[in-house]
């Protein structure tokens, strides 16, 4: 419970003293007591659901305005107070952070942001912090909770207000480090606007989400935001992104990671570099050298970029001075991420790897891992793309799975409102020879299809959909999973 004089200091100066018992922006779940926050969305309107609330038992509403003149304006409905501010969206994470009593600050919170590998490196920080007795936790496309306790959200980077709710409740489940994807969504839509972090990460940055940001330029300003607008103790760079070396030339301080041997005198600060890196069936070998010493392990991780993902998860927890031995011990221990390279093995039945690449980037960094690892048969790459998303990234697509795998299929990812076949087409025109495509948009058919025709020394490579649990058709979902049906296609247990 809190006042309401003290959630607005100092935006609203002139209010009358009234308890809040919760904080809400959707007037669907306000209980009586709570404050409504109503705000502008893509779809609707926050504020068209102000009565809604009031006859819920909204206790208060702050709701946005665009008038300069009634920016800190407060008209009643039914005596409950309807505060409006100017940018409102800006402060809500302040508002709510001060509701919970900033849950925040009782944690190690790292951010990690950038195209790729958000979900692994916070996975991988929250597995290490288990391995060294601590309670890790993350915040993501998987869900939020205590690594093993995750609860499925809508949003990879939730909304400001349940973002301090989360924190809150790991708090209260005894969490100590909480490692969050912090997308460029939710960095341009204010959820995480005025946070503090212990470490932040950026990852890499590649043609994604065009859709929304419109260009790549301005989807690596949307990042850049998370580092020049928050407050930040240690930023940790991979700097065999081009990006993440531009910026690394920004923050003087950062700590820079390389697995390519990019580390320079200039970032003599604080630093890893990989020093050997050999793959063999089951995972890498690393050997590296950094500012807090050096040290070699194996993993068991497919894919040079899940080198990358595990030292920079690495250097994250050097940083906020976990031993480097102890760390040194742990990582073998590393599992796989549901979704993200899962190997499903079966006596006499070909390879599947289950992977989320959905991204140009991605999928020629999954097929290029699945040729590093096992070289003996063909590899098949199975993916579609989502509809109502980035239309470009098609034909890339399609041209990277052909240059870079042996069979081609094209199935359905989540088609949403666009037709299945027009996607296909699009996938089609990247393909040099479009004809030698196999087309199979049922995806379970599909799957079906290639683990009976591959030979037993194939690998399948199946992208796009990793961990997903449902397909898209229209505006419907049904259930779906890769995982579960190359599980129940090759005949073992999940
Ligand atoms: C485009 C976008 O970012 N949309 C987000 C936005 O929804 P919206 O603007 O459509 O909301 P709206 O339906 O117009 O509603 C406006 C307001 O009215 C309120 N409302 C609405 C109805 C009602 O009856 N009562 C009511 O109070 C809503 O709670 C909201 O506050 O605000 C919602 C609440 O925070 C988000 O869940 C939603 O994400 C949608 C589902 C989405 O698809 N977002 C994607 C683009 C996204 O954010 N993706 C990134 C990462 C992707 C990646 O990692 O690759 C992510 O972080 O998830
Ligand atoms: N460091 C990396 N560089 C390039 N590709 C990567 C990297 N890490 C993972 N990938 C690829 O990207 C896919 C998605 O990985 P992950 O889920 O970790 O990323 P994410 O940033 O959380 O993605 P999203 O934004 O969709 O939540 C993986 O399945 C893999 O194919
Ligand atoms: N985080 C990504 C997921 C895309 C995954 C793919 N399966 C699809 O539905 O397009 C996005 O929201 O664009
Ligand atoms: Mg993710």
């Amino acid at each position: 419970m809190h006042n309401l004089k003290y959630l607005l200091a100092p935006w609203v100066v002139v209010l009358l003293e009234k308890k809040v018992l919760g904080i809400k922006e959707d007037s669907r779940q306000i209980k009586p007591g709570d404050l409504f926050v109503a705000i502008p969305g893509y779809h609707t309107d926050g504020r068209f659901f102000i009565d809604k609330a009031i006859a819920k038992g909204a206790s208060a509403v702050l709701a946005e305005t665009e008038k300069k003149n009634l920016d800190g304006s407060i008209y009643y409905r039914d005596n409950v107070p309807v505060i409006y501010l100017q940018k409102l969206s800006h402060i809500i994470c302040e508002i709510a952070s001060r509701f919970y009593d900033y849950p925040a600050k009782k944690l190690e919170l790292v951010g990690i942001t950038g195209t790729n590998g958000k979900t692994t490196i916070s996975h991988l920080i929250a597995q290490l912090v288990n391995l060294l007795g601590g309670r890790g936790a993350v915040m993501g496309t998987l869900g939020n909770g205590l690594y093993n306790e995750l609860l499925p959200t809508k949003n990879t980077t939730s909304s400001a207000i349940e973002i301090q709710n989360i924190f809150n409740f790991l708090l209260k489940k005894g969490a100590n480090v909480v490692a969050m994807e912090v997308s460029s969504h939710g960095i341009l839509e204010h959820r995480v606007s005025g946070m503090s972090f212990t470490a932040a990460v950026f990852t890499n940055l590649s043609r994604d989400h065009l859709d929304y940001h419109g260009n790549i330029k301005q989807y690596e300003l949307a990042k850049w935001q998370l580092f020049a607008k928050n407050n930040i103790n240690q930023v940790i760079f991979n700097i065999d992104d081009k990006v993440g070396l531009k910026w690394s030339q920004y923050i003087p301080d950062a700590i820079t990671v390389s697995i390519e041997n990019n580390i320079k005198h200039e970032h003599m600060n604080r630093w890893l570099t990989a020093t050997k890196i050999s793959h063999h069936d089951l995972g890498s070998y690393i050997k590296f050298n950094s500012s807090w010493g050096s040290g070699e392990f194996s993993i068991k991780l497919i894919g040079l970029f899940n080198v990358i993902n595990v030292l920079l998860a690495f250097t994250t927890l050097l940083s906020l001075n976990y031993p480097i031995k102890q760390l040194i011990n742990c990582v073998s221990y590393l599992k796989s991420i549901p979704g993200r390279m899962e190997v499903f093995k079966a006596v006499n039945k070909p390879t599947v790897i289950v992977d989320y690449a959905h991204t140009p980037d991605a999928l020629s960094k999954a097929l290029t891992a699945v040729r590093l690892h096992y070289c003996k048969g063909n590899i098949w790459c199975l993916f579609g793309c989502g509809g109502d998303r980035d239309k470009g990234k098609r034909p890339l697509m399609g041209r990277i799975a052909e240059k870079l795998s042996d069979r081609v299929v094209i199935s359905d990812d989540n088609p949403r409102t666009e037709l299945s076949q027009n996607i296909i087409d699009d996938i089609l025109t990247g393909l040099v020879l479009p004809h030698k495509a196999l087309i199979i948009p049922n995806r379970f058919q599909a799957i079906k299809h290639m683990i009976r025709n591959a030979k037993n020394e194939d690998i399948l490579l199946i992208a796009g959909k990793g961990h997903e649990n449902y397909q898209i058709f229209g505006k419907h979902r049904i259930t779906y999973s890769d995982r579960l049906t190359v599980a129940h296609l090759l005949e073992i247990p999940i």
